[in-house]
């Protein structure tokens, strides 16, 4: 993942470590724990009185700070969204009342209770009916006005309605009556005639007779994708796991997943939900901030303007835990341009308390028994490579950590709780932390610091598949759209997986849950790899050798390396590559000309015979069942094109060897359907 980008940051590294002399960066090289690097740095005078006030005001990205909700911009945009409702935009009216409730104090609960009953009216006539009644009910539990209420309850009879939820529509109905009641400011006549609307529904619906209810069945504006289910049963050992992987141990690779099993391609492998993840900013008010989906119809922080959440459980969740610290923050956060990394090594700490990491802070090492997701000792055991860190990797990250201990101490972390009082300039005009803390920068900087370190190796980008809008007339979505880099996370269970240039799994991502699924058959006992970023069929050797041992530091030794495997472009048409095939089958490939007359071929090693008859006829049925996978794929139905796509590898694994165009062909559109499985969004 990226590293810092513009920002102070990026300043603030490059004069301390002008500053600092020799002989300190001396005896910060003799320091053996990450906890004496981060106390070390914290102690030293040039950090102490190192102030960013200026370059905090003068860094644009993120407005002003601190960024505070303001009334004055929530009704500004409550009046545009009134203004599209007039023009009869809904979608963008939609837009308006969403950004107003971002932008609405937590305390003008009436206003915003206005904003919900407005938006409830937009998803009303977008036939988003489950969405308005959730709109409804919380204006109505913001207390908005008694004179008014008549609207919403008639709006959510009728959404009721819509859905065939008749009994609690004729409470609704009912409710709608009684309100009329206090409906002071409404017109005589027009009040009369809605109460005569309500009465005549009534009637209708206490006779039980059945209305027509909604003709189409709309698209839902929050897509959720469909859930995935690992294929047969849990691995006990390794729960985010199927059964058909184990995880084993080499004195070189370190640990990396097996086969249990012979697993089939398409196969579920792995669906694990990310230890931490962080949104990019980019995406945090288009974004739920907690699960990565996109969300139209969002719900705000109750205390920023920044970030939006798609639930009512995603705002709950993140509130109680990483929010509650980050809401003041996050604008400091992104001014800074300190890298995704360093947002995802804080908020490994801001969505525990502190209390959690002293308490296991006496047993750090891997526990025994299942190995569990949310744990952070798994985390802090991923590899680091600590031993091969050169002084100026630990200079460079501390200075890191330093920054954020200092943003923890203004969150009120080291107190246990969120701080509620605001955020002021004059608190940034230096990185002294406290004294009182001295305890937590040892203990939460050393944490900090390792998970600086793990992130280097293990973390993934998540993504999703922006898809272009379909066709009018046409209600295939086809996911052949472009992949984009919305989050940064950490899985633990699959960040045990090693690398092969030839990766045996495709991965794609379930909210922030990630997917991992098989892409060939694999054998029982092979290992199960993914793919760092090289792949051999598009980069060439040098070139991926090079960027694993910068990136990840190891010496690649995976099939296509050892074995020089040629490019995609580079494969050879004229030979089909066989299996030896003899009654006591080698390793060897037989490699036989598109033009042989002849049917049985001598293997060169083994010099005994293989009858190729009988797998050029299998391979006759695979170029028909590929067509048809293609076939469904273009018409994006792409669990009928999976199932196609897996018969033919298996075809062509029962004759044929790789490296060859039309497995990789196979590959690559088995890949794009599962991609397609993943998150979404249509632009
Ligand atoms: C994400 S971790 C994978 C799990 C790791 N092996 C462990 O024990 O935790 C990445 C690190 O694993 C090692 N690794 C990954 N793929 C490898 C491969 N194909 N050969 C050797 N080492 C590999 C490298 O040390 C790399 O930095």
């Amino acid at each position: 993942m990226t590293e810092e980008n513009e920002g102070f940051f990026k300043k603030f590294h490059e004069s301390i470590n002008n500053e600092l002399d020799e002989v300190t960066k001396n005896n910060f090289a003799n320091l053996e724990s990450n906890s004496k690097r981060v106390s070390y740095l914290c102690s030293l005078p040039i950090i102490k009185k190192y102030d960013i006030t200026d370059d905090v005001v003068k860094c644009k990205t993120g407005g002003e700070f601190p960024v505070n909700k303001s009334l004055s911009k929530a009704l500004q945009l409550k009046d545009a969204g009134n203004q599209w409702v007039q023009k009869g935009d809904w979608v963008k009216a939609l837009v308006f009342y969403s950004q107003s409730m971002m932008h609405m104090p937590e305390k003008e609960t009436e206003e915003l209770s206005i904003v919900f009953a407005n938006r409830s009216a937009a998803l009303n006539h977008l036939q988003q009916y489950e969405e308005a009644l959730a709109d409804i009910k919380k204006c109505l539990s913001l207390g908005y006005p008694r004179h008014l209420r008549y609207k919403v309850y008639e709006r959510k009879a009728r959404s009721l309605l819509a859905l065939k939820r008749n009994r609690e529509s004729i409470v609704a109905f009912q409710d709608t009556i009684s309100a009329l009641d206090e409906a002071t400011k409404l017109e005589k006549e027009k009040r009369t005639k809605m109460r005569t609307d309500a009465k005549i529904m009534l009637e209708i619906l206490n006779k039980g007779l059945v209305l027509a209810g909604n003709p189409s069945d709309p698209e839902p504006l929050n897509k959720i994708p469909p859930k995935p289910k690992l294929a047969g049963k849990h691995n006990s050992k390794f729960p985010a796991a199927s059964e058909a992987i184990t995880i084993d141990t080499d004195d070189v690779k370190g640990r990396y997943a097996t086969a249990t099993r012979d697993i089939s391609a398409g196969e579920v492998l792995l669906i694990e939900k990310a230890h931490s993840g962080v949104l990019l900013a980019e995406f945090s008010k288009t974004h739920c901030q907690n699960c990565f989906l996109k969300c139209p119809i969002s719900l705000p922080c109750p205390k920023c303007p920044n970030v939006i959440f798609c639930s009512d459980k995603c705002l709950e969740t993140a509130l109680k835990s990483y929010h509650g610290y980050e809401c003041q923050i996050l604008p400091l956060i992104w001014k800074s341009g300190c890298s995704i990394t360093c947002q995802i090594a804080l908020r490994m700490i801001t969505q525990n308390k502190k209390d959690y990491f002293l308490s296991i802070s006496n047993d750090l090492k891997p526990q025994l028994g299942a190995y569990k997701t949310e744990d952070y000792r798994n985390i802090y055991n991923l590899t680091t490579h600590e031993e091969k860190r050169c002084k100026q990797d630990f200079l460079h990250r501390t200075e890191m950590v330093v920054f954020l201990i200092k943003v923890l101490e203004l969150t009120g972390y080291f107190d246990g709780k969120p701080r509620t009082k605001p955020i002021e300039m004059v608190e940034l005009n230096s990185m002294a932390v406290n004294e009182k803390y001295q305890g937590d920068v040892e203990l939460i900087g050393g944490y900090l610091l390792r998970n600086l370190q793990v992130l280097q190796f293990n973390a993934h980008e998540v993504f999703e598949l922006q898809v272009p809008k379909p066709k009018v007339d046409k209600n295939i979505i086809k996911h052949d759209g472009k992949s984009v880099f919305l989050a940064g996370a950490v899985f633990p269970t699959l960040a045990l997986f090693n690398h092969s240039c030839e990766p045996g799994v495709v991965r794609y991502f379930y909210g922030s849950h990630i997917v991992v699924r098989a892409v060939k058959n694999i054998k029982k006992g092979e290992e199960v790899c993914e793919n760092y970023g090289p792949i051999f069929t598009t980069v060439p050797k040098e070139k991926r050798q090079m960027e694993l041992k910068d990136r990840y530091w190891f010496d690649c030794e995976c099939i296509p390396c050892k074995e020089n495997w040629p490019l995609y472009d580079e494969m050879t048409e004229n030979y089909m590559r066989f299996k030896c095939d003899s009654d006591n089958p080698c390793p060897n490939v037989v490699a036989v000309p598109y033009d042989c007359t002849e049917f049985m071929i001598q293997c060169g090693l083994c010099q005994q015979y293989t009858n190729i008859l009988k797998g050029l006829k299998s391979l006759q049925d695979t170029e028909m069942l590929y067509r048809h996978g293609r076939a469904a794929m273009d018409e994006g139905k792409y669990g009928e094109a999976v199932k196609k796509f897996t018969e033919v590898l298996k075809l062509y694994d029962a004759t044929l060897a790789p490296p060859y165009k039309s497995y990789y062909d196979c590959v690559q559109d088995l890949r794009r359907c599962l991609l397609s499985m993943g998150n979404y969004s249509i632009i």
